[in-house]
């Protein structure tokens, strides 16, 4: 018997091969009610597969799949009946008009949301009197987010939703994703947007080629973001190859000094020191080890290629004032200074030297 607290989607070891590409490998995730997780990653990292596994469209290798308790392919009636997808070609009827696939869709489902309103939503009814043939692809996806909904589901599957909207229309989408979430629905969200996991998501699983990398909160991978405003990235441009060692040895001073001022509380929600073995205070780094993040008082200092420096951590006024020091001493202009919070693509990239796009 599935509780409130149990998720409505699990998945546990999933793994598919495609010939000799091992699309998916030993993804493990879950889905709540009530709440947006974003499935992100770049192309080709195994994001729709595991879409298609969940949802019966591909039979997956090997793992456990559970929806609302149900095992998909056992009760694939009853699971079908609760569950909403929008897949990125839409499998939409050419020929047929955009109400009549949403009345005929609506016809299949016990309580079924109001066509007409749904329709208006979407801004659907303007362009309703031409077949699905004739739409726009952003039209299309419109009306293969509508056909996701129009059963009124517990759990929606949503491939890529905005991709090739206007703004005008990612607005709305983004909207209506929210307005489902708050009602209690559990949503999967497929994307390489980041802005989509970033602004939507509640949890976030980072993919790449075909595993999970990274899992949290949107705040949880990428360090959070404090009340008292401090930052969490600090970058400058200078001459490659400086010797970092003072620098280093005056951010340390700081930290043992305590002089992160009077705002240098922890922040909710993160670990104290040595109880990084949750996941949601780390993440995997390449070699599936875990990487500590959201210390409020560590602050790391690396080099990238050509001279680009970089500083993650709790970024504190005084942190700024002791790196423009530490310039000043050794006569170097911090080129390009930046502060700023570290985004979802700055996790990606951390993890695998790679970017989202
Ligand atoms: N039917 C198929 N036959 C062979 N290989 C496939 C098939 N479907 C997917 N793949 C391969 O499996 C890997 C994962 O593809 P998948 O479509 O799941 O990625 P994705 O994360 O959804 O990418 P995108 O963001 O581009 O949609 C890719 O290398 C892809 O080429």
């Amino acid at each position: 018997m599935l509780t409130s607290e149990d998720p409505v989607l699990r998945v546990e070891g999933l793994s598919k091969r495609f010939g000799k590409t091992q699309a998916v490998r030993d993804v493990s995730f879950s889905a709540r009610a009530g709440e947006i997780s974003a499935v992100l990653g770049p192309n080709g990292a195994g994001k729709t597969t595991t879409i298609e596994c969940c949802v019966g469209l591909r039979a997956a290798d090997s793992g456990d799949i559970s929806i609302l308790g149900m095992n998909p392919k056992a009760d694939s009636g009853a699971v079908r009946a609760r569950t909403g997808v929008m897949l990125q070609d839409g499998g939409l009827p050419m020929g047929a008009r955009p109400l009549e696939v949403l009345r005929h869709f609506s016809r299949l489902y016990a309580n079924p949301r109001n066509v007409d309103e749904l329709a208006e939503q979407l801004g659907i009814t303007a362009f309703s009197n031409r077949t699905i043939r004739r739409l726009s692809g952003g039209q299309r996806q419109r009306v293969a987010l509508a056909a996701a909904l129009v059963g009124g589901p517990s759990l929606v599957f949503l491939d890529e939703p905005t991709a090739g909207l206007d703004p005008q229309t990612q607005l709305v989408v983004w909207e209506l994703v929210e307005q489902l979430r708050d009602s209690g629905v559990a949503v999967v969200l497929t994307t390489h947007t980041m802005e989509d996991a970033e602004r939507l998501a509640d949890q976030v699983f980072i993919f790449d080629i075909g595993e999970v990398v990274a899992a949290g909160t949107p705040a949880e991978l990428t360090g959070g973001f404090s009340d008292d405003g401090n930052c969490e990235f600090l970058r400058f441009d200078g001459p490659a190859d400086l010797d970092l060692g003072t620098l280093r040895l005056a951010l340390g001073a700081n930290r043992q000094a305590g002089h992160d001022g009077p705002g240098a509380n922890r922040q909710a929600g993160h670990g104290q020191p040595g109880d990084a073995g949750s996941m949601s205070h780390g993440q995997l780094d390449r070699n599936g080890l875990l990487v500590e993040t959201g210390r409020p008082d560590a602050i790391e200092l690396s080099e990238g290629p050509s001279g680009h420096y970089q500083l993650t951590g709790r970024i504190t006024p005084r942190v700024l004032a002791t790196v423009t020091a530490w310039c000043a001493d050794h006569d170097l202009m911090p080129r390009n200074l930046s502060v700023g919070r570290r985004t979802l693509e700055d996790v990606f990239l951390e993890l695998t030297g790679r970017t989202l796009r």
